[in-house]
């Protein structure tokens, strides 16, 4: 089988080489040459292990067809609107897709293709990169999947060929729900430790933190019309203690001056209450703080 990965990031680096210890033909289409050359000539490690695994890798831009069984889209959200456009030609109608973006800003750009199979991802693995060949799997979690367009069933029986420990997936029916209760996480977990420059875990350790955490929960789960409040709250702290040590992605990107992924979470939820004639406060005043910070 054969699978492309658009997007050398972590992520993107984490589903190649699990793919790649699967016997699968991997080729990570990379938006840089160097990053293209260096996985060419060195593969693709993890911090952990000692084997590299073998892919290839070429240039998006130079890119006529795109050969594989399943595309792997695993750009930031932001970067997907320069994307989708060459998606219509690269990619024919009945080769599946799947889209791993955190927050919700890229379903509006997703309902523009109309591949026969397209499916929907949430990854819940803590992954850091450290060069154009090298990612530190930090945290061990899970990729939850459901269907966006067509049926679960052309995805699952192409994982069928993917069975790896520490790289397992989910099956869901519905994508709202998923993309949902992550979006929540985030809209809490990210804007504060970002705007406090704190590790996760010091949210949870910080009684002023919590409360504010707490704000930010209440408006998001209204929003979004969240059932089982306890139980997400729940889990936001279960998250919290899990990833204690982890720095938030939006953290991490404020700290290296890169683009942070706001809009598609908390820009989001902004829209959504406009929509509904509401105002979030609490989650304005967060990103409004991450749009000046960066
Ligand atoms: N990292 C993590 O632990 C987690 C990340 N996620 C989500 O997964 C998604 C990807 O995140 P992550 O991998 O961390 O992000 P990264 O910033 O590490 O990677 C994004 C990659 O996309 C590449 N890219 C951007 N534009 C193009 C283009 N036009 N053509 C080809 N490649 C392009 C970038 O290339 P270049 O290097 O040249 O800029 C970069 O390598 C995000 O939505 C994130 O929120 C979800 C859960 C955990
Ligand atoms: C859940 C959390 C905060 C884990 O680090 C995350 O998804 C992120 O960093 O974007």
């Amino acid at each position: 089988m054969k699978v492309g990965i658009i997007g050398g990031g972590a992520i993107g680096l984490l589903c190649a080489y699990y793919f790649a210890k699967s016997k699968w033909e991997v080729t990570v289409y990379t938006r840089r040459f160097e990053q293209a050359q260096e996985l060419n000539r060195s593969g693709l490690k993890i911090r952990e292990t000692t084997n590299r695994a073998k892919v290839k890798a070429e240039l998006l831009l130079e890119t006529k067809k795109i050969d594989a069984d399943l595309i792997i889209i695993a750009v930031k959200q932001y970067s997907l609107s320069e994307i989708v456009g060459q998606l219509k030609t690269l990619v024919e109608k009945k080769q599946n897709m799947l889209f791993v973006q955190n927050g919700m800003g890229h379903i509006d750009l997703i309902r523009d293709l109309d591949h026969k199979n397209i499916f929907i991802g949430v990854i819940e693995h803590g992954v850091l990169k450290h060069s154009d060949s090298e990612i530190d799997h930090v945290g061990k979690g899970t990729t939850k999947v459901a269907p966006f367009q067509g049926k679960i069933a052309a995805l699952s029986g192409q994982l069928e060929g993917v069975k790896q420990p520490h790289f397992p997936f989910e099956y869901w029916d519905d994508w709202y729900q998923i993309l949902a209760d992550k979006l929540l996480v985030n809209a809490v977990i990210n804007p504060l430790t970002a705007l406090y420059q704190v590790k996760t875990g010091s949210l949870v350790e910080n009684v002023h933190f919590q409360k504010n955490m707490k704000r930010l929960f209440e408006e998001a789960v209204n929003i979004l019309g969240l059932k089982n409040k306890e139980e997400q709250w729940r889990n936001i702290l279960r998250v919290c203690h899990n990833t204690a040590g982890n720095r938030s992605s939006m953290l991490r990107d404020i700290e290296s001056g890169k683009q942070t992924e706001i809009d598609a979470i908390s820009g989001y939820l902004i829209e959504r209450a406009e929509d509904q004639n509401k105002d979030l406060p609490y989650t304005r005043f967060v990103y409004e703080s991450i749009k000046g910070m960066s």
